[in-house]
C-alpha cells in the first residue's frame, strides 16, 4: 500500500538546472528521452545546501500562485465561524440570562449543545466527504451556518434558541473536519502545513473577533445578543459564495475516476507550473492503495486492520485528546475568572481583558504558521507542550499560593431571608469560593482585608451577593467588594503569569499542530474517516472537560484541577515524544511510510532531518529497471 518516500522526492529538472545555469544538458537529456537520476551530491563544486536552499527558493517560486492562497482564505472561513460560534456565547449568555431569565441548567444546555452537535456532525462528516466530496461539505457547513446564525437572531424563545445552537454546531463540526483536509489536499508540500495552520490562525481569530463583538454589544442591554449571533451569517454567506465558484479537491476528483476534471483543477492552483508529475504521482499511489487494499469492510476495519493507518489514527486522536487535556477551553472560558483573581473587579472590564487573552491565543498562533515550515510539526509541538506544562504548573502554583493565604472570614452578617445557607458556614475564603452559590465580600484597610464575609450569590448574576452588604446598590456606599469564584491576596498575579505564559506556549504548537498533523498523516483511501474521528475525539474531550472543570474545581480545588491538566500535558509530551514522526515537506502520498514502524518508535523516524537528500529525475521514456529501484541515487 505505501510506496517508498524516495520514489516521490521530485524536483523539477527545471528548477535545478535554472540554478545550475545547465539548461543545454537539460535539453540534451530529455532529448535523449533518457531517464536519468542524478544525484545532487555530484556536483562536488556546489555546496549541497546552498543548493537545496535554492532549489527549493526556485521550486517554491515556481509552484506557489496565488489562488492556492484563495482556496485556502475561503476554507478557513469555516475556521473563523468554529471560533466565532463557540467563542460568541459566553458574552451572549449574560445578555441572554436576563433578557429570557434563564436557569443554569438552560444556558449550560445552550453551551453544551453546539459542542455536542459538533462531535456528531464531525463524526458523520467522514462518509459525507467520502461520498460527496470536500466542497459540497463546506458548502453544506456554510449554510448550517448561516441557517443557524439566523434563527439564533430571530429566536423568540429559549427552545428555538437551543435548535439555532445545535444548528451551528453541525456546521462547525463538519467544517472542523473537511476545511484542514481541503486545505491540505490543494497545497503544494513545502506550504502545506503553514496553510493548514491558517485555518488555526482563523479559529483563533473568530473566537477573538467574538470577544470584541461581546465587548462592544454588552453595552446594549436590550437585544444585544441577536446581533452577537446574526453577524456570524456575514462570513458565512462570503463563504458559501466563494465556495460555488472554487474546485473540489483534486485528490478526491482522482480518486473517484475524474481525472479529466482533476488535471484541470490542479493545473488552475498550480498555475504555470506543469502539473504531469504530481498528477501522475497522486494517480500512481492511489491506483497502489486500491491494488492493495485489498480486504473490503468499512473504512474503519480496514484502518484498524491495516498496522500503519492504525498508528496513524492512534498519533491523531490522541494529539486531539491531548489538545483538549491540556485544559485550553478551561483557559479559555474562564480567563475572566483568572484575570479577576488578579484584581481586575468590574465584569465589563472583565470581558474586554478576555478580549486580550483571545488576542494572546491569536497572536501566538500566527507564530506557529511562521515557525510550522521552519522547525517543523514535532519539534513545535514537542516545544509548546513542554511550555504549556510548565505554564500549568505556574497557574496551579499561584492558585495554591492563593488557597494557602486565603483570608479568614471575620464578620458574620445575619442571613435577612433566613434560609440558614451554606455559605455563613465557611471560614476561610477558599472554601467560600469553591462553592458556586456564594462570593466572599469584604472591605480593604491599607493593605489588610477587613470586615469579610462569605455570603450567597444573587442568583441571577454573580456580579453581587444575593442581600447585604454586596449588593450592587450598596457595594460602592458600604466601600466593600465581591469576589466571586476567587481570593483577593498577595500572590494572584502568579495566576494571571501563567495564563500569559500558558497561551504564549499552547497557541504556537499544541493549537494548531493536532489539527494540521491530522490532514497530512492518512493515506487518501482513510483521509476522511481518520480526520472524522480524530475531531470527533476533540470535540468529545471539548465537552468532557469544560462540562466537568467546575466539579473538578470543586473536588480538587483550583489548583489540583491545574495540577491534573499538567499532569495529562505531561503524558501528552511522553506520547508526542515517542509516537510524532515529521512530516514536513513530505508530499501526501509519502507520509504513510513513516508509519512503518512499531508505535511508539515512529517519532524517532524525524530522520531525514539534518539529512540531505536530493532526486532529481529527468522526464522521458523510462527504460530503466523500476521507479523505486537501486538506482535512485542517494
Ligand atoms: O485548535 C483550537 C484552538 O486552540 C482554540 O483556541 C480552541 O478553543 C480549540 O478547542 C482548539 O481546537
Amino acid at each position: 500500500m505505501s510506496r517508498k518516500a524516495s520514489d516521490n522526492v521530485e524536483y523539477t529538472l527545471r528548477s535545478l538546472s535554472n540554478l545550475m545555469g545547465e539548461k543545454k544538458r537539460r535539453k540534451h537529456d530529455e532529448g535523449a528521452g533518457e531517464r536519468s537520476l542524478i544525484a545532487a551530491d555530484s556536483y562536488t563544486s556546489i555546496n549541497s545546501q546552498e543548493l537545496e536552499r535554492a532549489a527549493r527558493r526556485q521550486f517554491q517560486q515556481d509552484v506557489t500562485p496565488a489562488f492556492v492562497y484563495v482556496v485556502s482564505v475561503f476554507s478557513a472561513l469555516g475556521g473563523f465561524l468554529f471560533g466565532y460560534d463557540t467563542g460568541v456565547v459566553s458574552g451572549a449568555m449574560l445578555l441572554l440570562k436576563k433578557d429570557l431569565n434563564l436557569s443554569a441548567l438552560w444556558q449550560e444546555l445552550l453551551v453544551s449543545s453546539t459542542v455536542g452537535a459538533a462531535a456528531l456532525s464531525a463524526l458523520a462528516g467522514g462518509v459525507l466527504n467520502g461520498v460527496l466530496g470536500r466542497r459540497p461539505c463546506i458548502l453544506l457547513a456554510s449554510l448550517f451556518f448561516t441557517a443557524g446564525a439566523v434563527v439564533l437572531a430571530a429566536a423568540r424563545d429559549k427552545e428555538t434558541l437551543l435548535g439555532g445552537r445545535v444548528v451551528v454546531g453541525l456546521g462547525i463540526g463538519i467544517a472542523s473536519m473537511t476545511v484542514p483536509v481541503y486545505i491540505a489536499e490543494a497545497a503544494p508540500p513545502h506550504l502545506r502545513g503553514r496553510l493548514v495552520t491558517i485555518n488555526t490562525l482563523f479559529i483563533t481569530g473568530g473566537q477573538f473577533f467574538a470577544a470584541v463583538v461581546d465587548g462592544a454589544f454588552s453595552y446594549l442591554s436590550r437585544d444585544g445578543w441577536r446581533y452577537m449571533f446574526g453577524l456570524s451569517a456575514i462570513p458565512a454567506i462570503l463563504q458559501f459564495l466563494g465556495f460555488l465558484f472554487l474546485p473540489e479537491s483534486p485528490r478526491w476528483l482522482i480518486q473517484k475516476g475524474q481525472t479529466q476534471k482533476a488535471r484541470r483543477v490542479l493545473s488552475q492552483i498550480r498555475g504555470v507550473q506543469t502539473i504531469d508529475e504530481e498528477y501522475d504521482s497522486i494517480k500512481n499511489s492511489i491506483d497502489e492503495e486500491e491494488k492493495d487494499a485489498g480486504a473490503g469492510g468499512p473504512v474503519i476495519y480496514r484502518m484498524l486492520i491495516y498496522p500503519p493507518t492504525r498508528r496513524a489514527l492512534i498519533v491523531g486522536c490522541g494529539l486531539q485528546m491531548f489538545q483538549q487535556l491540556a485544559g485550553i477551553n478551561t483557559v479559555m472560558y474562564y480567563s475572566a475568572t483568572i484575570l479577576q483573581m488578579s484584581g481586575v473587579d468590574d465584569d465589563r472590564l472583565a470581558i474586554w481583558l478576555s478580549a486580550i487573552t483571545a488576542f494572546t491565543n491569536f497572536s501566538f498562533t500566527l507564530v506557529g504558521v511562521w515557525l510550522v515550515e521552519k522547525v517543523g510539526r514535532r519539534k513545535l509541538t514537542l516545544g509548546s507542550l513542554t511550555g504549556t506544562t510548565l505554564a500549568l504548573i505556574v497557574l496551579a502554583l499561584g492558585f495554591l499560593l492563593s488557597a494557602q493565604v486565603s483570608p479568614p472570614v471575620t464578620f458574620t452578617p445575619t442571613d435577612p431571608t433566613s434560609q440558614n445557607s451554606t455559605c455563613l458556614k465557611y471560614s476561610f475564603c477558599n472554601g467560600c469560593m469553591l462553592d458556586p452559590s456564594c462570593g466572599f465580600c469584604y472591605k480593604i484597610n491599607g493593605s489588610n482585608i477587613v470586615d469579610s464575609s462569605c455570603i450567597p450569590v444573587d442568583p441571577k448574576t454573580t456580579a453581587q451577593s444575593a442581600w447585604g452588604r454586596c449588593t450592587n446598590e450598596t457595594k460602592s456606599k458600604s466601600g466593600s467588594y465581591w469576589a466571586y469564584n476567587y481570593c483577593p491576596t498577595s500572590y494572584s498575579w502568579t495566576a494571571l503569569i501563567g495564563l500569559i505564559l500558558y497561551l504564549i506556549f499552547f497557541a504556537p504548537g499544541m493549537g494548531p499542530m493536532p489539527w494540521t498533523v491530522n490532514s497530512e498523516i492518512y493515506p487518501l483511501w482513510a483521509r476522511s474517516t481518520g480526520n472524522a474521528c480524530s475531531s470527533g475525539v476533540n470535540w468529545i474531550f471539548n465537552v468532557v472537560i469544560s462540562l466537568t472543570f467546575l466539579h473538578t474545581a470543586e473536588y480538587l480545588t483550583y489548583y489540583g484541577a491545574f495540577f491534573l491538566y499538567a499532569g495529562f500535558a505531561s503524558v501528552g509530551l511522553l506520547f508526542v515524544y515517542g509516537c510524532l514522526p515529521e512530516t514536513k515537506g513530505k508530499k501526501l502520498e509519502e507520509i504513510e511510510s513513516l508509519f512503518e514502524n512499531r508505535l511508539c518508535t515512529c517519532g524517532a523516524s524525524e530522520s531525514d532531518e539534518g539529512r540531505y537528500i536530493e532526486y532529481i529525475r529527468v522526464k522521458g521514456s523510462n527504460y530503466h529497471l523500476s521507479d523505486n529501484d537501486a538506482s535512485d541515487v542517494e
